[in-house]
This record gives structure tokens, sequence and C-alpha cells, in this order.
């Protein structure tokens, strides 16, 4: 009997994928039966839900959260007025000490001086991320004039005053750590989901293991981050979610834009890759940097290590309003992967810390400055002129006018965070004012340019959710290493497919014509047969190759432990070496002390012993001299009584 001419037919191919082979998809048996001649597949699995992802019905539609954060002063200009959602700026006609202009700014809360880092992260980051995989994604930018507090904001200090990053990967990891995933088994390339084969998880782990270790060499084996991911927790009580199903991925990235270039700041100097000019690219609304460095995090220090690495390469420059100032606009992205048995979804949060908005006159820019406020000045003009863009399309009174294209390709940071600028993902601005007289005209700037952002409305888009084809390598890999998997389950589920067979919508028309009913019966009844052999054949071979799937999933689990085993022996040795190379020098150090101050002690004792002896020598001439004084007075006076005698 042939066997093999269907399976030919249906493209089969039972030779093992390699592991160098990435998305190797291992067909299923309803992958195959919906292959077969004729229409043998169940209509769930049309065409087009073979798509790459599914959409959700659309959801309502939201404006952007625009938020003022006043930075403390005593010097606060009179002409601001504060509500809890509202500037009131009043403009006065000195000469004549009328008010001129009232401008009314609103917003979506106006947070006082008042208001710390926790109460800034608990009402604006902290509902989204709680929820991640609600939306898309959100960003957060921080808007101002230099020295507002942009910086502050978005990354601030060490503990109490850490800002929203930090507190963002404390949230993260503390509120799902029973569900982040421990290897990069899937990762986002050019937007799209991509499950990676063994080969680039072992190489991710290793990158981001030798750039922890790194990192730690850099910082003399001291934890690089300021900040302690225990004393945020207790801030905000951040407490871990217990009903939750997926699997949670975790890749960051950080980048600088400065002068319109594109810096990878988690490049490693020390790695073998060379440094490249990264260039933004765009997908249906969604933007990628191919060649950027995304590490997958399992652990919060490693995230925090990571982040303050790439704050120690971003461009600060001293300039007459701030010591300190950021010349450049940095973005920090957290991109989650969540994981189930129907497929992935992904979610990205973009942390922004964009540079001053001010005049280079004011800031004193001369040279580099100048050149760097130029290049500042104009990706903040085309924020501006995108937001416009955006609000104009939107607004009622031009739905009969043309719409306008938005220019979100004109320079690097709008091209960059364009998903939320068009409205795909959330977006989240605090605008900073520092309200001194000093910066009045450019925050006005600011409160205008807030106020056109405030009426955007976002369209809540479908989130994408990628289908996970059944059975795939990495899936099985991460269930084995939780211990959950189930293999009699898959088995089964495997057999239900092969139930939605149904042999009797075959078409044999083809060979009706030529033979009588008896020989069409005996004909169909051998091919039953045969079907059955194979489908027999298909789900032992299928069986098989499950087993030695797992056999091998075993053996590479088993590698990767070991080679994390060693590199923790590696790191322990390290570490040892370097704390017995400083024994060694302390110890020659405190011998070498040891030896001057015994020779000091020497001289000491030989200077004691002169000085002894000086002061012995001295006080016997002194008793001499007083002897040799007492006898010349005695003579005297012997003398004296003789002429006295004489006398008498
Ligand atoms: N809300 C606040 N509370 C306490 N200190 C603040 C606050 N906001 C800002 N500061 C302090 O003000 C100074 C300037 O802030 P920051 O560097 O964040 O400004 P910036 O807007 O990022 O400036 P630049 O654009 O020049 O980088 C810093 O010393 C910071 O600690």
């Amino acid at each position: 009997m042939e066997l093999f001419p269907i399976l030919k037919k249906a493209k089969l191919d039972f030779s093992r994928p390699t592991f160098n082979d990435t998305n190797i998809i291992l067909p299923t048996a309803r992958d195959t039966i919906a292959s077969l001649p004729g229409n043998l597949a169940d209509d769930e699995f049309s065409a087009n839900e073979e798509s790459d992802y599914l959409q959700n019905s659309e959801k309502e539609t939201e404006n952007i959260n625009v938020y003022l954060r006043i930075r403390p002063t005593n010097n606060v200009c009179n002409m601001y007025k504060f509500t809890t959602d509202k500037v009131i700026v009043s403009q006065v006609d000195h000469t004549k000490n009328v008010n001129i202009t009232e401008k009314h700014y609103s917003f979506t809360s106006v947070l006082n001086e008042a208001v710390d880092q926790v109460q800034i992260y608990d009402q604006i980051v902290r509902p989204t991320l709680s929820n991640p995989f609600a939306s898309t994604g959100a960003t957060f930018a921080s808007y101002g004039v230099s020295s507002s507090g942009k910086t502050f904001t978005i990354l601030g200090g060490s503990d109490f005053t850490a800002g929203l990053v930090p507190r963002a990967i404390t949230q993260i990891f503390t509120e799902f750590q029973n569900f982040i995933a421990e290897f990069p088994c899937v990762k986002v390339t050019r937007d799209e989901i991509r499950e990676l084969c063994d080969d680039d998880v072992e190489s991710e782990m290793k990158t981001v293991d030798d750039f922890i270790f790194e990192c730690a060499k850099l910082n003399k084996g001291k934890q690089l981050s300021n900040w302690s991911s225990k004393s945020i927790q207790e801030n905000h009580n951040f407490s871990p979610k217990e009903e939750f199903e997926d699997r949670i991925y975790i890749w960051v990235s950080f980048v600088e834009i400065y002068n319109e270039k594109i810096t990878d700041l988690l490049y490693n100097a020390s790695s073998k890759s060379t440094f490249k000019t990264l260039k933004i690219y765009s997908n249906k609304g969604n933007s990628y940097i191919p060649g950027l460095t995304w590490f997958f995090v399992s652990k919060i220090d490693d995230a925090l290590n990571i982040l303050k690495y790439g704050l120690s390469k971003v461009s600060y420059a001293s300039t007459k309003i701030n010591d300190h100032s950021s010349r450049s606009h940095t973005i920090f992205t957290i991109n989650l992967i969540a994981e189930n048995k129907s497929g992935f979804q992904y979610s990205s949060f973009k942390f922004c810390d964009l540079a001053g908005a001010e005049k280079s006159k004011k800031a004193g820019n001369v040279g580099e400055r100048l050149k760097e406020a130029g290049g500042i000045n104009n990706s903040l003009l085309v924020l501006g002129r995108c937001l416009e863009a955006v609000h104009h399309n939107q607004s009622k009174n031009n739905k009969k006018t043309a719409e306008i294209v938005v220019p979100v390709r004109d320079s690097k940071l709008t091209f960059l965070i364009q998903s939320s600028l068009l409205g795909y993902e959330k977006f989240f601005m605090i605008v900073n004012l520092f309200p001194t007289s000093d910066f009045f005209e450019e925050n006005l700037n600011v409160l205008k340019f807030a106020s056109i952002a405030k009426q955007i409305v976002v369209r809540q888009v479908e989130v994408k959710k990628f289908k996970r084809p059944s059975l795939r390598f990495s899936y099985l890999m991460q269930s084995q290493l939780n211990n959950s998997i189930d293999i009699n389950r898959t088995c089964n589920r495997i057999n239900e497919e092969n139930e939605t067979f149904d042999e009797s919508d075959l078409d044999f028309s083809y060979e009706w014509n030529k033979m009588s009913n008896e020989q069409l019966i005996e004909q169909l009844r051998k091919q039953k047969e045969e079907i059955e052999v194979i489908k027999k054949l298909y789900v032992q071979k299928e069986q098989d190759y499950i087993d030695s799937e797992m056999k091998l999933r075993q053996d590479v689990v088993k590698q990767y432990k070991q080679i994390h085993e060693n590199l923790s022996k590696r790191n322990a040795a390290d570490k040892e070496h370097l704390e017995y190379y400083y024994q060694q020098k302390m110890d020659s150090l405190k011998q070498s002390y040891e030896r001057k101050l015994s020779e000091a002690y020497d001289e000491i004792e030989d200077l004691r012993r002169s000085l002894y002896k000086a002061i012995k020598k001295n006080s016997k001439q002194n008793e001499e001299k007083d002897i040799n004084e007492s006898n010349e007075e005695q003579e005297d006076e012997s003398c004296e009584d003789d002429l006295i005698e004489i006398d008498d």
C-alpha cells in the first residue's frame, strides 16, 4: 500500500528541524489535515484567521493626559495663579496698573510644589503599569524649560526622590514577580514578536550576563544603582499579583537623541560589536531602531543597573541656568511581552526626558552649546507642529477642510515617539514649570504647547495579539523550565484535533466516470483504510517527535543551568580574586606602615635617650655650678669675717 503520496502532496517534512532554525514550527495534526487535498479543515481555521494577529474591537477615545508640575521656589512670580486643574496667567500693564490679559490654561491636573515623587508616580504611571496589557503601551514625557525639573521627574535622585523610571521598574518586577520569564524565549524585532531559537536564547543570556558583569566591574564590585528597590517598594506598597495567567518577558533599551543623532546608551564599548550610527524606521505607525541594544532582564537589580549605566553615558553640560543640564532627549523603553497558550501580546512603555525648551541666549549658549540648542529647539518645534497638526485634523471645525500631514518625520524625536503622537498609544505629558519671573516668556510658550496637547484625542487602538503556532519549541522549553509541561495534555489535544477529520468530504470525482459503483465503494473503503493508517502513523510520528524533542529540551535546560552555574562561579571566582588581591595589597601596606612606625618609634626612643642624657648633663653642670658658686660665697664670707676681725 502506498502511504506517502498524500503526505508528499501535503508537503509535510518529518525531518527534525535543527536548533539553528529560527521560528521552527512543528506541524500539528490539525495543520497537516488543513493542508490535505479537499476541504478537510474546520472552518475556524480559515486562511483569514491564520493571519498574523487578531484584532480586538475598537475602544473608546480619551484626551492626552497633560499634567502640570510646579517646581518648588520661594520666588513665585505673582502673574501665575494655580487651581487644581488650571493656570491663570495675568499680564499687568504696569504704567496703568490694570490687567491687560488673563489667559487660562487647563490641565488634567495641576500638581503643586508639595506633591512629591511618590504621589506623582501613583497618579500618573502606576494605574497604567498595573494593567500593562490593556493597551499597546504608553509614552511618558517631561517637557519644560531648562532647570524646571524634567530630569528630576523622569529619573530623579536616589530612593525617596527616585523618578518615574526606577519606580516603574520596581512596580513591574514587584507586581509581576511570580510571572516573569527567566529566559529570553521571545523578543520584539521590527515591531513583531519573534520566538528565539535556542542559540539566540543562549547568546542573549550571555550578552546580558556579560554586560551586568562589566557594569559591576566598572563600579568595582559595588551595586551601580543609587536606588534601593526595597525602599521604593515600601514607598508605594506594591504587592505581587496572584491572579495573572500570562508569562511576562521584559526587555529594555535606552537611547539618546543628541544633535539629531541617535546614540545607543547601552552600547557596551568593551564588547566586540562595532558602534554604528542608528537609524529609525517605522512600520504601520510604530517606530523601531534596527541594531539597537535590547537587554532581556529578569532581575530588578539588573534593570536598575542597566538604567544607571545608560545614565552615565548621557550628555550633560553646564549652562547659565542649570549646572547639570541634559543636552539631549533621552528615551528609556520597557517592552513587556505577555505569553499564554493562545499567543503573545506586547506593550511598550517609553519614558522621555526632553531637553530644555528655553531660548539659547537665556541659557548662555555659545559654540557647542549653541549647536546643541539648535537641534533641541528643532525637535521641540517639530513636536509642537505635530501636536498642532493632530489637533487641527481632529478639530470639529476642520472636518470640511483638508487634513494636514502630521510632520513626525521632521525630527528624530517625533519619528521615534510617533505612535503616541499619532494616537496609537497613550500619551502622558508632564509639563514642568519653574514659576519665577525669569522664564515668564518661555513658560508661556510651554503652557500654550501644553494646552494644545491637552485637546488632542487618543483613539485607544486595538491591542495586537500574535497568534502562537501550537507546540513551539521555545514555549515547550519555557514550560519545561517551570515544570508545568503536561505532555499527555498535548497528546490528547492532538487526538481531539484529529477527531475533527471527516473523510466524507473527500472529493474523488475524477475517478467516478470510469468506475462501477462496486469498484468505487471498494476504492473508497481502501482509501479510508489508507487514511486510517496514515492518521495512526502520523500521530505516532508526532508523538515520537515530541518525545525526542522533550529529551532535547531537558538536555538544553541542563546545559543552561550548567552555563549559569559556571557564570556564577566565574563571578564568585573573580570576586574572590579581587578580594585576595586587595587583601594582599592591604597586608603589604599594613606591613610597610608598621615598619615605618617601628622605625619612627626607634628614632623617638633615641631622641628620648639623648634628651634624657642632655637633661642629666645639664642638671649635673647646674649642680656643679651651684656648688662652685656656694663655695665661692663661703670663701667670700670667710674673707669678710677676717676683715671684720682685723677692723676690730
Ligand atoms: N519638584 C522638585 N523638588 C525638588 N527639587 C527639584 C524639583 N524639580 C527640580 N528640582 C531640582 O532642580 C534642579 C534642576 O532640575 P532638573 O535638572 O531636573 O531640570 P531639567 O528641567 O531637567 O533641566 P535641563 O533641561 O537643563 O536638563 C535639580 O537640582 C533638581 O534636583
